[in-house]
């Protein structure tokens, strides 16, 4: 059987005293996949996807990634295995006065030492590389403009740039469309997907659109109040079942407790096949 990459067991996050954002959340991510999480808002997607990389800190449960007990970590080793981690944020994260090929190096700054990169002394390679990553996202002609003079989608592309630059395992996206028209949105998704698939990375991602989940994903997870509602293929999420977890009607829905939440069959590795969407 395929082993997980990322492991999430009985994940419980409570902020303050009694927000409880995460009510035991338990899932095997694969090699390969592209997940969607979908949700209504404040259903716990953001504080999921952080709690991945400790951006926010669980209050129970563990995160094994990669063979890492991602929740006992801090320091140097934290850093470490973050760096196999790439993220894609809904505000970009871009520095707005430097140059475009300058904020897609940042993604390597985690494996090349301080003076190098204050004194701009990137490798070659990883020099070579962003600018074909920048081609295949069609910002060739953008290399040397500041961040800031880009449009919403274009800073994006240069997010999915600069995370892949940093060549991880896995990578996550917090709502990497929201602040986007339709079109770019359209063509971020695309080049995300594409790319991801082509380096043959996990990917995470969390979206309000369904259509998009639809389009895209291998699987889709809803989450709803902290906990697990759908774990699926997207063929296998149907409209009643959208109806059902946008508009609160909780009649199948099993939100008490951590073992009745999967009313989806658990999937086997096996049917994750990598490239598969529901175009
Ligand atoms: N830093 C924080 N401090 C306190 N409460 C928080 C914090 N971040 C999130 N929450 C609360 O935790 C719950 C889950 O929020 P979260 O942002 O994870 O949901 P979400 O599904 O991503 O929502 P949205 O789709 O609106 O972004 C909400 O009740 C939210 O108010």
């Amino acid at each position: 059987m395929m082993k997980p990459l990322l492991s999430i067991k009985n994940l419980v996050k409570v902020y303050g005293k009694e927000t409880r954002a995460l009510n035991g959340i338990t899932l095997d991510f694969f090699p390969g996949e592209f997940i969607v999480i979908i949700g209504p808002s404040g259903a716990g997607k953001s504080t999921f996807i952080r709690s991945i990389n400790r951006l926010v800190d669980p209050t129970k449960g563990e995160i094994i990634f990669d063979g890492q007990h991602m929740e006992k970590l801090s320091g140097r080793k934290l850093r470490k295995e973050r760096s196999k981690i790439g993220m894609i944020f809904q505000h970009y994260n871009l520095v707005g006065r430097t140059n475009v090929i300058k904020n897609v190096l940042h993604g390597q700054l985690s494996n090349i030492p301080l003076y190098k990169s204050l004194l701009g002394l990137y490798h070659h390679e990883d020099k070579k590389e962003a600018v074909e990553l920048l081609k295949k996202v069609g910002l060739e002609d953008q290399i040397y403009k500041r961040a800031d003079e880009l449009s919403g989608g274009q800073m994006q592309r240069v997010g999915i740039c600069r995370a892949i630059l940093q060549r991880p395992k896995l990578l996550l996206a917090d709502e990497p469309i929201a602040s986007l028209d339709p079109l770019s949105a359209n063509i971020v998704m695309q080049q995300l997907h594409t790319i991801s698939q082509e380096k043959k990375l996990t990917c995470i991602v969390n979206l309000h659109q369904v259509d998009y989940a639809k389009k895209y994903a291998t699987r889709i997870i809803e989450i709803k109040k902290g906990l697990v509602v759908f774990d699926g293929a997207p063929s296998q999420l149907t409209d009643s079942i959208i109806k059902d977890i946008y508009e609160g009607k909780e009649s199948q829905m099993k939100l008490k407790g951590e073992s009745e939440t999967h009313f989806v069959e658990k999937r086997q590795p096996k049917q994750l096949a990598v490239g598969q969407n529901n175009e």
